[in-house]
């Protein structure tokens, strides 16, 4: 499906989750010095085509202004004209994309993350087993024992994007990269909030029981 094909409708409410989201996670603080980048997939889906709103690189994310957003393509570059920048991480956007075609990614820097994928990243993974809101990334097996991939921050995007398609584990809906933040994704919106609020309280959880036992 062509970008101009996507009804007119569709992407305008790509756009209000977008700023929707944007504000809810930018009341957390969970925005820092501009960091994080969100998108929501519109029209249809072919792992060789398909196209996504993302936020505009190096924007303040706790403010809206009429150039927040851009939509682009499966190679990460503007599907109309524009002046605005897609986001840096654009690329990762992209990838995950691609490999699970779901709906919607969600990026954030959080002092949890980073200390716990910095803590664990020359495992490769962030074990996690007996915390209930595993069941928030949709594991609902009893006393569940999962791992969070975790990849090298490098400063190179596309040489991040190119470890995605081994580092994915089934039925685990995020990414992390080492002492930088984490990607979520879900079949929508909802569904990747919903995942990386989980994400979060896991890595909330696992610090705070780290610390308490010294
Ligand atoms: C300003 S620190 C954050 C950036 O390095 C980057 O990791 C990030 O998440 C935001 O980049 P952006 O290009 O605005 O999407
Ligand atoms: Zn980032």
């Amino acid at each position: 499906m062509s970008f101009a094909n996507i009804p007119l409708e569709e992407k305008q409410h790509a756009l209000q989750e977008l700023r929707i989201i944007k504000e809810q996670f930018a009341a957390r603080g969970w925005f820092p010095g501009t960091s994080g980048n969100l998108s929501v997939r519109v029209g249809a889906y072919q792992p060789e085509q398909f196209h996504f709103a993302v936020t505009a690189s190096g924007k303040d994310k706790s403010i809206h202004t009429p150039e927040d957003f851009l939509f682009v393509d499966q190679a990460g570059q503007p599907a109309e004209a524009t002046k605005l920048k897609p986001s840096a991480e654009t690329l990762i956007h992209a990838e995950i994309y691609r490999l699970t075609g779901c709906g919607a990614i969600f990026h954030v820097h959080t002092i949890y993350n980073n200390i716990i994928s910095e803590g664990y990243g020359d495992t490769g993974y962030i074990p996690a087993q007996g915390i209930e809101l595993i069941k928030g990334l949709g594991i609902w097996e009893e006393n569940a024992k999962i791992q969070i991939p975790i990849l090298p921050n490098f400063a190179a995007i596309p040489r991040i994007a190119e470890l995605i398609p081994a580092a994915l584990q089934q039925d685990i809906p995020g990414i992390v990269l080492r002492n930088h933040g984490i990607y979520a994704w879900g079949a929508n919106a909802f569904e990747a909030k919903r995942h990386l609020e989980s994400f979060e309280f896991i890595f909330e959880h696992i610090y705070r029981s780290l610390t308490l036992r010294g």
